[in-house]
């Protein structure tokens, strides 16, 4: 009967099987919450808990339709996207080309990868659809006398490419090297003056919580935390611990206090804030958790807030979307369609389900949501 007051019920079982698949105690409750609403249980006592489920759950491919353009032969190369990873080391070069990979398969027209000199020709190896330059450098690599140097020359180089980008994704891969981190610092400040949306992920997340006033009060900042960057980022910002029970409101207050920035949670359910509003994305994914999900997640993300940011500068955007914070809807587009992907690939790889299978189902998950023709 409580489906009747608007729920959307796929929407609400996709969220049950998840539930199943996790044991932990706020997983069962989440579980306990959803076969109330159902209606497969009577008269749940925790009506309040249910009602903050249902609100805050948004109808993620409707977004996608909203923001999603249209295959317009009268645009050129570059207006469906035109995005660049900041990432890849001496340790990671799959993180940068998943979140590379990945915007192209969601739709955009070029995918730029900064990263080391010596990550550069691993990551060319893997597609030559990637456009990748070997610009960074790590501290084994530079003399003390020379970082100032190669400083200037690596934002000079990155600086020419600047004001074509429409998103910037900053940490897949970076790793951790202090010097290599201090330039990625200076190229997030020109990214800002330039305001151009920078998604935070990875090593970018254990770069800004030591040094928030980099996106502080950035409304086209978004940060995209697993658990450890979450509790990191809690722990730093709120001085407490991670809040379980009442996740969305923890997630509100901090997002406004890193001034209005967008935050996605990432878990079983996918939580969004930019300090004004909380949506989760709860559709049924996989229960695989190979590394690397995230970094599809990034660069899906990045593609989205694009669109969505164009979508909501046009002249004619009529569109009645609940919320009109491109960042929020960017994140809400590319947690739904990174879900759909990861459960298309499970369905036909089962446990062997790798990264590159849920990256092959990106466009197959795009399609059955927003038809290109
Ligand atoms: N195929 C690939 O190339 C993939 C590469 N990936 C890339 O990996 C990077 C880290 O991301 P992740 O998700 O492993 O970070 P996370 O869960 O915070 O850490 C787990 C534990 O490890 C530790 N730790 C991490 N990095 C460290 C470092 N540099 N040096 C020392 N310790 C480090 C960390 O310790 P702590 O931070 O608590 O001190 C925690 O205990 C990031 O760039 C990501 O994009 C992934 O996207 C997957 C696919
Ligand atoms: N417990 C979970 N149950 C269901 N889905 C989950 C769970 N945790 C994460 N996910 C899904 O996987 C996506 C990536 O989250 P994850 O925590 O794996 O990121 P990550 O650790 O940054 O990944 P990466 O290995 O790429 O760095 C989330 O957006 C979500 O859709
Ligand atoms: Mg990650």
């Amino acid at each position: 009967m409580l489906m009747k007051d608007g729920m959307n019920s796929r929407l609400l079982l996709d969220c049950a099987k998840s539930c199943i698949l996790a044991s932990s105690p706020v997983f069962r409750r989440q579980q306990f919450l959803i076969r109330c609403v159902e209606g497969s249980i009577d008269h749940p006592p925790h009506s309040r808990d249910m009602q903050a489920l249902r609100s805050i759950e948004v109808d993620s491919e409707s977004v996608i339709r909203a923001i999603t353009p249209a295959l317009d032969p009268t645009r050129h190369k570059g207006q469906a996207g035109n995005i660049a990873v900041i990432g890849g080391c001496r340790e990671y070069t799959g993180a940068p080309y998943f979140a590379a990979i990945s915007a192209l398969k969601i739709g955009a027209d070029l995918s730029h990868v900064f990263c080391t000199k010596n990550a550069a020709p691993v990551i060319k190896s893997y597609s030559p659809e990637l456009i990748v330059h070997p610009v960074l450098e790590e501290s084994y690599s530079v003399g003390e006398e020379n970082k100032r140097s190669i400083t200037s020359k690596v934002l000079a180089e990155v600086d020419k490419w600047m004001e074509r980008f429409n998103c910037l994704v900053v940490g897949p891969g970076l790793g951790r090297d202090p010097f290599l981190l201090d330039c990625v610092s200076e190229l997030v400040r020109h990214a800002r003056q330039s305001n151009i949306p920078i998604v935070i992920d990875g090593d970018g997340l254990f770069l800004v919580t030591n040094n928030l006033d980099l996106v502080r009060g950035y409304p086209l900042a978004v940060l995209t935390p697993n658990v450890n960057e979450y509790k990191r980022l809690v722990q730093k910002v709120l001085s407490s611990e991670v809040n379980d029970v009442d996740a969305p409101k923890q997630l509100l207050s901090l997002a406004k206090k890193i001034g209005g920035v967008t935050i996605l949670r990432k878990g079983n359910s996918d939580l969004v804030s930019d300090g004004d509003t909380v949506k989760s994305v709860s559709i049924y994914g996989s229960p695989r958790r190979c590394g690397g999900q995230g970094d599809i997640l990034s660069g899906s993300v990045a593609v989205f807030l694009s669109w969505a940011r164009q979508r909501m500068l046009a002249a004619d955007s009529n569109s009645n979307l609940s919320c009109k914070n491109p960042t929020v809807l960017g994140c809400v587009a590319g947690s739904a369609i990174l879900r759909k992907a990861a459960s298309l690939a499970f369905l036909k790889k089962k446990r062997s389900t790798v990264t590159g299978d849920i990256i092959e189902c990106l466009g197959q998950s795009l399609e059955d949501i927003s038809p290109a023709s």
